[in-house]
């Protein structure tokens, strides 16, 4: 395919996306329906449909209209592109521009510059005081993609030179001592021995942080709660917990026996969470406004009723949780929210609420600090 011709199939995608179709559903779709494109073309599709996804208020103000053909002609004009070399109605590129492609004259706000919801600017900057703008610049571009070394498998230098005979770039990220960047070739992984052996595992670098930050892992008994895919209870097994999985959805956890598996790790899955353990993890659901880089349609979707809503179901799992917890144990409250009303003012109420807890350790990463941003906080219960 052309440029044009990806940039026209991004139009298109695009505008199926903004009639409230998934992403990832249109994209899958259009492939269906479009055998002749080749991986690299699909590759390049779906970096411009995602960048447009999350730039959407400041390349519909450069694009002049909010549709498909606006947002795209943002995302050159933001790149510094001339849209007309691309936009000739050859083959199947774009047509040709006209007076209704220019851009907005008007200065653009700030929650337009930022690509933020207005609503929620005020919540971001309440949480996130003087790093704010930084935080949603960073929030406008691609993550990147890490890896987890399975320690138990591989020395992180082992797992470098591995991921390199099939050529997978990768470098040491500073987040956590098992954390890795890819920095070439990531569409390669699932078919790499690193990752089919159980050396490597996706993993954001920050969720890896939050675990790191644990002391006293090996041989603790410990509860994931919301365990979902399994990725921290892996991370924490690794350490050599003792770790129990559920999940209020057990179809969630499906995949956790052969993860476990492929990493050498033994998980035991609970649907009726049972007993009492060392550390309980409550990786709750939340707005996942840390993660808005790789799932940007959310970052337009929340509403501030949905935040209340999620406000309310993080404060029961924690109530529920706090059961689990041994007398003496601990509880690690963690989601990947960037905004307070998950976050700190859920913990604090919490404690103010419960007479045998205590606020321990808390921790908060931003996509400044390179990974998703991430917030968790130790709640001890006393003996
Ligand atoms: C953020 S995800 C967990 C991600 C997972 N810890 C990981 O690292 O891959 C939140 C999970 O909480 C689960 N969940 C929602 N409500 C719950 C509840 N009341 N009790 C337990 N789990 C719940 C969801 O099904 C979802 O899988």
């Amino acid at each position: 395919m052309t440029p044009g011709a990806r940039l026209q199939a991004a139009i298109d995608i695009l505008d199926t996306i903004l009639t409230g179709k998934p992403a990832e559903q249109a994209l899958t779709n259009w492939g269906r329906g479009n055998r002749f494109a080749g991986s690299k073309d699909r590759a390049a599709i779906r970096d411009h449909v995602f960048d447009c996804l999350r730039c959407k208020r400041s390349f519909a103000h450069l694009g002049g209209r909010a549709d498909g053909r606006g947002l795209v002609l943002g995302l050159l004009r933001d790149a510094g592109t001339d849209p007309a070399a691309l936009f000739t109605g050859q083959g199947y590129a774009p047509a040709p521009l006209t007076e209704a492609d220019a851009p907005n004259p008007a200065p653009m706000p700030r929650g337009v510059a930022l690509d933020c919801p207005d609503w929620l600017l005020p919540a971001i900057t309440h949480s996130l005081g003087p790093q704010t703008d930084d935080v949603l610049r960073a929030m406008r571009h691609r993550a990147p993609v890490f890896l987890r070394v399975n320690l138990a498998r591989a020395t992180r230098a082992d797992a470098v030179a591995l991921l390199a005979q099939d050529n997978i770039a990768t470098r040491p990220c500073a987040l956590a001592e098992t954390a890795l960047e890819v920095t070439e070739n990531a569409r390669r992984l699932r078919q790499s021995r690193a990752f089919t052996e159980g050396v490597v595992e996706l993993q954001d670098a920050a969720s890896q942080a939050v675990i790191a930050a644990l002391p006293d892992l090996a041989g603790a008994r410990v509860l994931d709660y919301c365990a979902g895919g399994g990725g921290k209870a892996l991370a924490m097994a690794a350490r050599g917990a003792d770790v129990t999985a559920h999940d209020a959805d057990a179809t969630r956890m499906q995949d956790i026996p052969e993860r476990a598996a492929r990493a050498g790790a033994a998980i035991t899955l609970q649907t009726q969470p049972n007993g009492l353990f060392d550390l309980v993890l409550t990786d709750v659901p939340c707005s996942g406004s840390g993660t808005w880089r790789r799932a940007p349609q959310a970052k337009w979707a929340l509403t501030p009723e949905r935040l209340t809503q999620l406000a309310g179901i993080q404060r029961s799992i924690l109530r529920q949780a706090w059961d689990h917890v041994r007398p003496g144990g601990r509880l690690l409250y963690a989601t990947c929210s960037l905004l307070d009303a998950e976050n700190s003012q859920i913990v604090a109420g919490f404690t103010a609420d419960t007479a045998n807890a205590t606020l321990g350790a808390i921790q908060r990463l931003t996509p400044l600090d390179g990974g998703d941003g991430f917030f968790s906080a130790i709640i001890l219960k006393e003996s």
